[in-house]
């Protein structure tokens, strides 16, 4: 065990380019974005999902503001015979606020040099995993099995338990029982319930094994990525809380909790007034000012910008995601000029949905099967905001086929408009036997 990771301090290597200088993965400086649909009622009531007793006071985080953006499938306004999944979007909201509590304080944790190099650890195939993967998957898994009791509560996530199991996994696994409490005592700030004593070991080992669902056509399951981006996580730079539910298939609601987002574009010129959409928001993540505030929330839509010339593309950072080469080459042949912004994570997603960019494009190696969890959030945000996403052959991705997109056509292409999609899957099309993919 233990990775050749380097951590220091803010260090963003291979990073956001330079322009928006504001989204440099400086935690202080940055907010976060979650996402949802609108359900029957708009945002959800302030009304906490159990007694909460009194606020736990803790640690001002001064100087962070945050935000988060929410989207939930299904309710709509009137209902029109489909069922209203308020109360999973307002749970799943709160508890991804939970959630992104715990992954600040652990990455702060780690940014501290010589402090938090051992809560790192490489997975089989050389991936890092941290105390905050396996802390949150613990805390979602716990909290929506405490909020929907007299349901079977099935979860599909990215981490097991076998190294916090294993014989060397003694410390690591102490320090995710701390996250995980000290995390989940101030639940009730978010309107949550707090376990009556201590999680301990076994229960958190429990709840992440809990997560074992492997999806499929029928029924319903809830999709987590605890930590989206580990890599940007560790590196103090972008990463995402993804949390989503399908219901028969299809995503039906989304939150992404997005804690080193900013709240705002420098010089954004961007309007957001396309209409017939309008069921993604956005709400400022509190932190230790008190109870959420659903009234801050506000929608986002997706760019209105549908000329190449003033398009941004964004995609993986790393190279070994996403073919770096082939895309340069799309952007080229539809005429994109702009530098690639280059994010970790599903905050490539939010960017789309709030008009921050306009083209997300990702192309991995042959033989790489995309997972469900890292896409299921950011998809329906995406289409709730008025974007489009499919495949290269222009086809929906498909989550009714276990933790794989199975079938999915070369690459994934989400667009704020249906003009540009087209133009890059026709590009797609052109150069596709002529790339060495
Ligand atoms: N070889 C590969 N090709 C494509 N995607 C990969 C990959 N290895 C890992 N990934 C996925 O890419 C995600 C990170 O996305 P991005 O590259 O856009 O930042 C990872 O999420 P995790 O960090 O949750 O494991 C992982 O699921
Ligand atoms: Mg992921």
């Amino acid at each position: 065990m233990g990775c050749s990771l380097r951590l220091s301090a803010w260090a963003a290597a291979g990073g956001f380019p330079p322009s928006p200088s504001d989204w440099r993965g400086r935690r202080r400086l940055h907010r976060a974005p979650l996402a949802r649909r609108r359900c029957s009622a708009g945002a959800p009531s302030s009304t906490p999902l159990a007694a909460p007793p009194s606020l736990v006071a803790s640690r001002p985080r001064a100087g962070t503001e945050h935000e988060w953006l929410w989207d939930c499938r299904g309710g709509g306004i009137g209902g029109g015979g489909r069922r209203d999944y308020s109360k999973e979007m307002e749970v799943a909201v709160r508890v991804v606020q939970a959630a992104c509590t715990l992954c600040q304080r652990v990455q702060d944790s780690l940014l501290v040099p010589y402090s938090g190099s051992g809560s790192v650890h490489c997975k089989l195939d050389r991936s890092p995993v941290t105390v905050a993967d396996w802390g949150v998957q613990a805390i979602v898994s716990w909290l929506l099995s405490d909020c929907f009791q007299d349901e079977h509560v099935s979860i599909v996530a990215e981490e097991d338990d076998q190294t916090l199991s294993s014989s060397n996994g003694a410390a690591l696994l102490d320090s995710v029982v701390a996250a995980v409490n000290g995390c989940l005592i101030e639940a009730p700030k978010y309107g949550l319930r707090s376990p009556e004593k201590e999680l301990g070991a076994h229960d958190i080992l429990q709840a992440i094994r809990k997560c074992s669902s492997t999806g499929g056509p029928k029924g319903r399951f809830w999709v987590l990525d605890p930590v989206d981006g580990t890599l940007g996580f560790v590196r103090g730079d972008q990463y995402a809380i993804a949390l989503a539910l399908i219901e028969d298939g299809e995503v039906v609601l989304g939150v992404l909790g997005c804690p080193n987002y900013p709240m705002k574009r420098s010089g954004s010129t961007t309007t957001n007034d396309i209409t017939g959409c309008g069921q993604a928001w956005m709400q400022p993540l509190v932190h230790d000012f008190g109870k959420l505030n659903w009234r801050n929330s506000r929608e986002i839509h997706v760019s209105t910008v549908s000329d190449p010339v003033s398009a941004t593309f964004c995609e993986p950072v790393e190279k070994a995601n996403s073919s770096h080469s082939f895309t340069a080459g799309l952007a080229h042949s539809v005429g994109l000029r702009k530098q690639p912004l280059r994010v970790y994570s599903m905050v490539k997603y939010a960017a789309i949905a709030r008009g921050d960019a306009e083209i997300f494009m990702k192309f991995a190696k042959a033989g790489y099967k995309e997972k469900i969890w890292d896409h299921a959030a950011g998809v329906v945000i995406i289409q709730e905001a008025g974007g489009v996403i499919t495949d290269a052959g222009g086809r929906p991705l498909d989550f009714s086929r276990g933790v794989f997109l199975e079938g999915l056509d070369r690459g994934i292409i989400a667009c704020s408009g249906a003009l540009l999609h087209h133009r890059i899957t026709g590009a797609v099309d052109a150069s596709w036997n002529s790339s060495t993919l």
